[in-house]
């Protein structure tokens, strides 16, 4: 039977379920063997008190292998892999001979329980095998749960003060007693500890599930990850609900701009797929050229063209001949996040490009702003969409948390550039954006809170509805500064509004889109306006205001998935006390 890790008790949201545990097996960079694969399961080798000469268990460590499994799959590269692995594990443990059946289960069994270790800034240092506590809990593309890596943390590190206890038990009936493979005395205190963290309340019994794969891509994506990775179909909730989720069917939105003229066919939906992998293959070359070539100027311009413009594809017809569809993206669609990241960073670069490459004008200076805001935007709008599809399904926690942080970061960073005094006349001096002199008219929340207490006390029970308070003045605040930040940007333009996205309208179909975003309330009217008026100070301050607010509420939702000593909420206290934080 398959085991699954269940809540000993109640649990509320925002709970290390977990103590630190320590890998079984892991394997960061420099791995004398070519892969990490190999070097993690060449580690396990040392574990065991004798190595079994045969190896017909389903079950390693009491892990599940899944050798039959994986050995079974119609991939090429999943045997290759095992294959060739097992054979190169051999020779390096000395074994000469035919009989790699051993090698297969453990290549298998890591292939099957690794997790991705990462870095602060989500870089992937390696992967690591954890033993039952951690590899017992199953996948959810809607899960209850979540974790994250102690990496360098000793015990003397505040956040590891106290040690949370063991809050979740094994469910389900294993025949091996495998704890009796493991060599006596093997000391398992090195290499990278994993926290497991509640996201949602769970009940006691119920079921704790983590992420395998990007939650941020729609159902199919997952699935093609879930069974080229681990080759099983997942089926959760959020994959056999009868209709696609509502986030799901957002997440791969794309309408065709001009198909009322055409008669609906049997054939659509093999164009939708080729128009579909069409906008994939756009997006992919912009990127992949823009990180190659280091162009963000062409790569902003396709992909803002890409979004404005979508892509012609060409319908064939048995009659009336061929004719172009135009296929749009919708805001949400998982491109179009992409996209907004993308953009966020390379209009970011542009501006630094512009600074350090050409003369020091004020005109090169004045553009190099423009950009600036424009990546501030993309980060804002990144940010909005996102907390739109995580109110709608709450784990997506951890992308919230982080978009709003970057969003937050960025701000503050644009709100501190002492490029607004070539624009401001009698500008503010970049000391006058800190937190001690800054108030919200709207909400008390930044008087209330210590920023260095906050994280603890937006813990408390008494904050609950700082989500809701916190965003309302977002909202506000987002509303007095759009239409500056969108500036010169012919996309956002039609972006009604980054925050609140309630003009998709659940009851109605989402591809209807196109003709809310048609009404937006950015009317060019306001947009020319601002293009003659002149930036203020007030629009400055508001900026300031905006980011510290993103920025309590990316640290409120990081505390919730990585608790309240997480690298993200120190960050975030970082930013906001460093008042010399500016571009030029
Ligand atoms: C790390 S193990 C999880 C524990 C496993 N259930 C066990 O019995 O040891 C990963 C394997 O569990 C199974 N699994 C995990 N999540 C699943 C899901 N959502 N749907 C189907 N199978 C899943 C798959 O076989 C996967 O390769």
């Amino acid at each position: 039977m398959d085991m699954k890790m269940v809540a000993k008790e109640d649990i509320e949201e925002g709970q290390d379920l977990t103590p630190p545990l320590s890998p079984l097996s892991y394997s960061l960079q420099n791995s004398f063997l070519s892969s990490a694969d190999l070097s993690a399961a060449f580690r396990l080798l040392s574990l065991f008190q004798s190595p079994p000469s045969t190896c017909p268990q389903p079950r390693l460590f009491g892990l599940l292998t899944n050798r039959d499994k994986l050995l079974s799959s119609e991939e090429p590269d999943v045997l290759l892999k095992i294959r060739d692995g097992a054979r190169e594990l051999a020779k390096a443990r000395g074994n000469f001979s035919d009989d790699v059946i051993l090698e297969e289960a453990l290549l298998c069994l890591v292939m099957t329980n690794a997790v991705d270790v990462q870095d602060k800034s989500g870089r992937s240092l390696g992967i690591a095998v954890y033993d039952k506590e951690f590899s017992w809990i199953n996948h959810s593309c809607s899960p209850n749960a979540c974790y994250r890596f102690l990496l360098f943390e000793t015990n003397n590190t505040p956040a590891l003060h106290y040690q949370p206890k063991m809050r979740i038990v094994p469910h389900g009936k294993i025949d091996v007693c495998s704890s009796s493979e493991l060599a006596q005395g093997c000391e398992r205190d090195d290499g990278p500890r994993i926290v497991v963290r509640s996201i949602k309340r769970i009940k006691k019994g119920e079921e704790v599930t983590v992420a395998y794969t990007d939650l941020l891509q729609p159902k199919e994506m997952r699935q093609a990850e879930l069974w080229s990775k681990y080759q099983f179909v997942c089926c959760c909730r959020r994959c056999t609900a009868s209709l696609p989720t509502y986030v799901d069917q957002l997440l791969e939105e794309i309408s065709v701009s001009n198909m009322e003229f055409m008669n609906l066919s049997s054939d659509d939906n093999l164009l939708m797929d080729e128009a579909d992998k069409k906008l994939n293959d756009y997006m992919d070359e912009a990127v992949t050229e823009y990180l190659s070539a280091d162009d963000p100027e062409s790569c902003c311009k396709k992909l803002e063209n890409l979004l404005t413009q979508g892509l012609q594809v060409e319908k064939l017809e048995s009659k009336a001949g061929n004719s172009q569809l135009n296929f749009r993206l919708h805001p949400l669609n998982r491109l179009s996040l992409n996209a907004y990241t993308t953009l966020a960073s390379a209009y970011k670069v542009w501006s630094i490009d512009l600074l350090t490459l050409c003369s020091d004008t004020d005109g090169h200076h004045w553009e190099a702003f423009n950009m600036s805001r424009s990546s501030v935007a993309y980060s804002l709008l990144l940010a909005g969409a996102t907390d739109h599809l995580f109110r709608s399904e709450s784990s997506l926690i951890a992308s919230a948390a982080n978009f709003w942080a970057n969003a937050g970061e960025s701000l503050l960073t644009l709100a501190r550039s002492s490029a607004w005094n070539l624009i401001v006349k009698s500008g503010l001096s970049a000391s006058k954006f800190s937190l001690q002199k800054s108030k919200c008219c709207n909400c008390s929340l930044i008087d209330r809170l210590e920023v260095d207490s906050f994280i603890r006390q937006a813990q408390s029970a008494g904050l609950k509805n700082i989500s809701n308070e916190l965003l309302d003045c977002i909202s506000n605040l987002t509303g007095k500064v759009w239409s500056s930040l969108i500036h010169g940007c012919l996309h956002l333009q039609v972006i009604k509004d980054p925050i609140n996205f309630s003009w998709i309208d659940k009851s109605t179909n989402v591809s209807d889109f196109r003709t809310h975003s048609n009404k937006s309330c950015w009317t060019a009217e306001i947009i020319s306006r601002k293009k003659s008026e002149r930036y203020t100070n007030e629009e400055r301050v508001n900026i300031f205001l905006l980011g510290v607010h993103c920025l309590f509420y990316g640290g409120h939702l990081a505390s919730i998935c990585y608790g309240e000593y997480s690298h993200l909420a120190s960050h975030l206290q970082n930013v906001l006390y460093d008042e010399d934080n500016s571009i030029h």
